[in-house]
């Protein structure tokens, strides 16, 4: 099968971005990593990428008058490395996506969308405002990116139970756990061809 071309955007620890390098390594994941874009030049996850040498870029909010302009140099850069799949870990920055990257811009956020999620909503925070509203169920969900936070079509999602002991960090370990299986699954599936968008709706057909 062929390999999906994939780049990856951060902002800081890269913890995402490990893990699918991680899965690569095992030969669990049909993909090549063309470049990592950083929109910090102090990322940490910068070192998991030059690790595993794959070309880094960084492209800096402050360096661009607008979001538009920000974005578009992402999509430049997608462009020239021929990247068919963007994948968000941990990035922060508003994306503006490219007509060319509908459906081809996924994103990893730490809550069952529609709770928590939006502007604000980002690493543990999300989890903070998860245990003060003493839901208990959480998760994470994988979803392809439009132009507004967290609002584009659900791909997959992983519940998991939280308890009246919880703190946000407990509960961020437990749905990182859940990030690490289903982010790598859902990019699989989109490499196998198994993943079609009808409007808002998803279907992610089986391997028979
Ligand atoms: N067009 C889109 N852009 C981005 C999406 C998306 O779904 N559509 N996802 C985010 C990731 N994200 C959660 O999954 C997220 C990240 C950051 C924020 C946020 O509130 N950001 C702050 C700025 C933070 C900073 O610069 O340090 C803000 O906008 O005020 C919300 C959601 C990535 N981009
Ligand atoms: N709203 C998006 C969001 O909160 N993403 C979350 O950031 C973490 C990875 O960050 P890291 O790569 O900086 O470790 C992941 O847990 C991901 O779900």
């Amino acid at each position: 099968m062929q390999k999906l071309r994939i780049a990856v955007l951060i902002s800081g620890g890269g913890t995402t971005l490990k893990n699918l390098i991680d899965w690569q390594l095992a030969r669990e994941l049909p993909v090549d990593f063309q470049l990592v874009i950083s929109s910090n030049p102090d990322a940490q996850g910068l070192k998991h990428a030059r690790a595993a040498s794959i070309p880094t870029q960084i492209v800096s909010r402050k360096d661009f008058a607008t979001a538009q302009e920000h974005s578009a140099r992402i999509f430049d850069l997608c462009q020239e490395h021929d990247v068919q799949l963007l994948v968000m870990g941990g990035y922060v920055e508003h994306l503006l996506i490219a007509p060319e990257y509908e459906n081809r811009v996924i994103n990893i956020h730490p809550s069952l969308i529609p709770s928590f999620c939006g502007q604000g909503y980002y690493g543990k925070r999300v989890h903070q405002r998860a245990v003060e509203y003493g839901v208990k169920t959480s998760g994470c969900t994988v979803h392809f990116v439009d132009n507004e936070y967290d609002h584009g079509p659900i791909i997959a999602q992983r519940a998991c139970a939280v308890y009246d002991t919880d703190t946000s960090d407990s509960l961020q370990n437990r749905v990182f756990e859940l990030e690490c299986q289903l982010l790598p699954e859902a990019i699989a599936a989109i490499a196998e061809e198994r993943v079609e968008v009808r409007g808002r709706v998803v279907h992610v057909h089986a391997i028979i």
